[in-house]
């Protein structure tokens, strides 16, 4: 189902872990930070909601989406982090510039997460305009930053 026919913050919640001991890092891109802050918000959010404590949330920011892989591992190496959540928004521009971050950070993301055997999330919009965005940033298709809170929860119950 596509997200246009989808809630990005509707999800099932039966037999999350308890993740009341587990520490998650949260890498937030400064591009387009209107929507990446709201996708901050919905993930904290939703992490805290479902059992996380505050206190056990660390959080960073990088330049641009690009740069999330990198600031995904400098925090997926450390022992004290069980799950990372990166969080961005690429919007296509005039050029094929789009495609490659997009592809860069998606295939990132994926080598740090198997790397160091630890969720790394790809919280990441790639909308064609900031009202896509802002769609999936707390507006009519709900928020990728709780889907991605979430997603972070289930997979450390496969642990
Ligand atoms: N255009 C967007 C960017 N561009 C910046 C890159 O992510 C990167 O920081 C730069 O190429 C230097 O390495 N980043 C976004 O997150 N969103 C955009 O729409
Ligand atoms: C996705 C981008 O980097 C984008 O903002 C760049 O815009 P353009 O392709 O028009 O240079």
């Amino acid at each position: 189902m596509s997200s246009a026919l989808k809630n990005l913050s509707d999800f099932s919640t039966a037999n999350l872990p308890d993740v009341s001991q587990k520490r998650f890092a949260i890498i937030v891109s400064e591009w387009n930070t209107e929507v990446t802050g709201a996708l901050y918000t919905g993930a904290f959010d939703t992490l805290v909601k479902h059992g996380v404590q505050e206190n056990h949330i660390v959080s960073a920011q990088v330049p641009g989406s690009f740069e999330l892989s990198l600031g995904a591992q400098k925090f997926a190496q450390r022992e004290d982090i069980d799950a990372v959540i990166c969080l961005g928004c690429v919007i296509q521009g005039e050029t094929r510039h789009f495609d490659f971050i997009c592809q860069a950070v998606a295939d990132g993301i994926t080598n740090v997460s198997l790397k160091y055997n630890k969720p790394v999330i790809f919280g990441v919009l790639t909308p064609n305009t900031q009202e896509q965005a802002m769609d999936r940033a707390g507006g009519k298709h709900g928020n990728k930053g709780d889907e991605a809170a979430i997603t972070a929860i289930k997979m450390l119950a496969l642990n």
